[in-house]
């Protein structure tokens, strides 16, 4: 060997041994980080703390003694507090009570005799609002007919304008609870006040939080009270991060029966009422061991394309749908545009089914 390829050797050797220092040195920085992030978490200060980043990198460049110029320095210890943050961030995961990490099998919520989660899907159907006996005792008989087990309707209505119906409130809820003892159906109605919990859960089987609710922590921990099944809607704007914290709201108070329902966020986009994030499906099945639905209607606002997106929901792994249904929706009080009539949701449940996708 050459005195050249002998120091080449050497040198590499030295690099070897160098890299595993560093591993070393890096490896203990990220535990330092990780201590760091769990200290943080109990204090509910936020991870990312540019100021501090800002102080580590002038330190850095002050004793910066080269070869590497500044912003070579800069830029590689940028990446290291990019690495730690992430590491933070995935190690608060697994804290989650929610996460997947912390929990690997799935939940299975029982609602009377329907089982959301497990291996069967799920449809929940029904009025946009309860708007008489009369109204949802024809949708209850058309969910019997069709073995759909989970009524759905409005009983307080959390409407964009004051001016509109506002829904029946209790009245409602006794009807939903009339009707679903007579087909024996499990019903679900949202609560927008944390003081009607106690009183609704007399009547209805699950708790809706609805879409403008997912960020009243109020409410989310007055649900978490409660032993009653919850369904959480994702908020308008929501992120998938934030919809997990607030699940998190209810089942950190002890009641860990909370499933998911995507239903549209808002974009730009104008020819559906807001944009079904089926991407938001898989993630939210993958991060967390919660039930994960998908409302067609509000998602997409539009009765022409329920039963495609319904389809690609199932596909991408929803444990169940959610659509709207009412007898004449032309007078419906809400909603009127986008809900079902009973001929064309037997026809959606049909070709919902007949795709292979909606498990039995
Ligand atoms: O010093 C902290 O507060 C940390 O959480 C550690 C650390 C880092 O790894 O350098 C991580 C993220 C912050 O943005 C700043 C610094």
């Amino acid at each position: 060997m050459s005195t050249n390829e002998n120091s080449l050797e050497l040198l590499r050797e030295q690099l070897d041994a160098t890299n595993l220092q560093l591993l070393e040195l890096l490896s203990q920085r990220a535990e330092l980080a990780g201590q760091l992030g769990k200290l943080k978490e109990a204090q509910g200060v936020p991870d990312f703390d540019p100021v501090r980043e800002q102080q580590m990198l002038d330190k850095l460049i002050a004793a910066n003694r080269g070869p590497f110029d500044d912003a070579t320095i800069r830029q590689l210890f940028k990446n290291i507090f990019k690495a730690s943050l992430n590491y933070q961030k995935e190690e608060h995961k697994k804290h989650l009570i929610v996460s997947r990490k912390n929990q690997p099998d799935s939940t299975v919520i029982k609602v009377k005799d329907t089982l959301v989660g497990g291996k069967a899907s799920i449809m929940v159907a029904g009025p946009c609002s309860v708007e008489s006996y009369q109204q949802t005792r024809e949708v209850g008989a058309a969910l019997k007919e069709a073995g759909v087990p989970i009524l759905r309707g409005g009983a307080f209505k959390p409407r964009t304008s004051p001016y509109d119906f506002q829904g029946l409130g209790v009245e409602g809820l006794q009807i939903l609870k009339r009707v679903g003892d007579e087909f024996g159906l499990a019903t679900i109605s949202e609560i927008v006040d944390p003081r009607h919990l106690e009183e609704a859960i007399q009547y209805i089987d699950i708790i809706q939080i609805g879409a403008r609710n997912m960020h009243n922590f109020e409410l989310l921990k007055a649900a978490g009270e409660t032993r009653t099944p919850v369904l959480l809607k994702r908020g308008l704007a929501a992120t998938m991060e934030e919809f997990l914290h607030a699940a998190e709201y209810i089942v950190s108070r002890g009641n860990t029966q909370v499933m998911l329902i995507e239903r549209g966020i808002r974009t730009y986009e104008k020819w559906t009422r807001n944009t079904l994030d089926i991407s938001a499906v898989p993630i939210l099945k993958k991060e967390s061991h919660l039930p994960v639905l998908v409302d067609v209607t509000h998602s997409t606002g539009r009765k022409d394309i329920l039963a495609p997106c319904a389809k690609a929901a199932l596909a991408a792994g929803a444990d169940g749908i959610m659509v709207e249904v009412h007898p004449n929706p032309a007078v419906a009080l809400s909603d009127a545009q986008q809900q079902l009539n009973i001929p064309e949701f037997h026809n959606f449940l049909s070709e919902v089914k007949e795709s292979g996708l909606f498990k039995a």
